[in-house]
């Protein structure tokens, strides 16, 4: 009954959202955009400049603690070692009276959660490998600078002008860094909550594997008078394609790196391009 009622105070009373219009510093609050799990983050305005940015205030209830300020401190780490154009940059940090903020660069666009789910736009295989091959590259990058991002989700890519940016560095981890607090223990994970955070380039590798799914289901009906089956049941993959996301789910062996998987999406792509001419031509005939 305590617990439940500090959960209460916390989550209504004490982590309240500042509000619409609020001056924070040089910042004007626009809005809510959403609360993490340290976090509450804004799209606010620089009254000086009139830049949207985004600012990420720790939630009052984590201030103090190893969840708080240590986890924002370490995506500041992350987000100034980054410089890439499909990535937020880290601009500033402050504090403001007890509260301590980190402003960013603000990414406008819808993510692939909102364009699949509320827009319901349907991709096909070869779209969602095109698109894969994109998001594929962006990790490649993070990966070249030892960080694992530990994330990468339809709704932590925003799509914008038909290239994919990348947000959402909460989870992010160099490789060989020390844990920042006790839940980057994995040994307390279900086995699959295990592979989605090891800090190794595998845990991205499999996120990728449901990123692509998520894509191709896109333009899959359910039949309602079916039970659910598995994924290599409902939707018809080309064999290579197939074979790409069980390598990638590791249900069958693991691509070394992200470098392995993009050679070999690479090849598929190729493939698909060749039986593509090669269909037309047989039409023409
Ligand atoms: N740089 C950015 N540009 C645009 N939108 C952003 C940016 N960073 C975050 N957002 C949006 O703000 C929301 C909240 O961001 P936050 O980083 O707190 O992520 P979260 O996924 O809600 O939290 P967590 O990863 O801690 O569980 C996200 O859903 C995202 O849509």
């Amino acid at each position: 009954m305590w617990d439940q009622f500090i959960t209460w105070w916390n989550d209504t009373i004490r982590d309240r959202p500042y509000r619409p219009n609020t001056k924070i510093g040089d910042y004007r609050i626009l809005n809510v955009l959403g609360i993490g799990s340290y976090g509450i983050a804004y799209l606010a305005i620089h009254t000086q400049t009139e830049n949207h940015v985004v600012l990420k205030q720790v939630k009052p209830s984590l201030r103090g603690t190893p969840k708080g300020e240590v986890m924002q401190a370490y995506e500041q780490k992350v987000l100034s070692s980054l410089s890439h154009p499909q990535i937020p940059k880290w601009l500033s940090s402050f504090r403001y009276r007890k509260d301590s903020f980190l402003v960013m660069s603000y990414l406008e666009g819808p993510t692939l959660e909102e364009l699949l789910f509320d827009h319901q736009i349907v991709v096909d295989e070869q779209i969602s490998a095109r698109l894969m091959r994109q998001i594929g590259e962006l990790v490649a990058y993070l990966h070249n600078q030892g960080l694992i991002h530990r994330d990468v989700r339809i709704p932590n890519v925003i799509w914008q002008n038909n290239t994919p940016f990348l947000i959402d560095f909460g989870l992010a981890r160099f490789v060989g860094d020390n844990p920042t607090y006790s839940a980057d223990d994995l040994s307390v994970y279900s086995s699959e909550k295990q592979l989605k955070r090891e800090v190794a380039p595998s845990s991205d590798l499999y996120a990728l594997g449901h990123f692509f799914l998520f894509m191709l289901y896109s333009g899959y009906t359910a039949n309602e008078h079916e039970p659910e089956r598995s994924w290599e049941e409902e939707l018809s993959l080309t064999p290579a394609l197939h074979q790409m996301i069980r390598r990638l789910l590791q249900l069958d062996p693991r691509y070394d790196d992200v470098q392995e998987w993009l050679i070999d999406l690479d090849s598929y792509l190729v493939r698909f391009d060749q039986l593509k001419q090669e269909e037309r031509a047989e039409h023409a005939q």
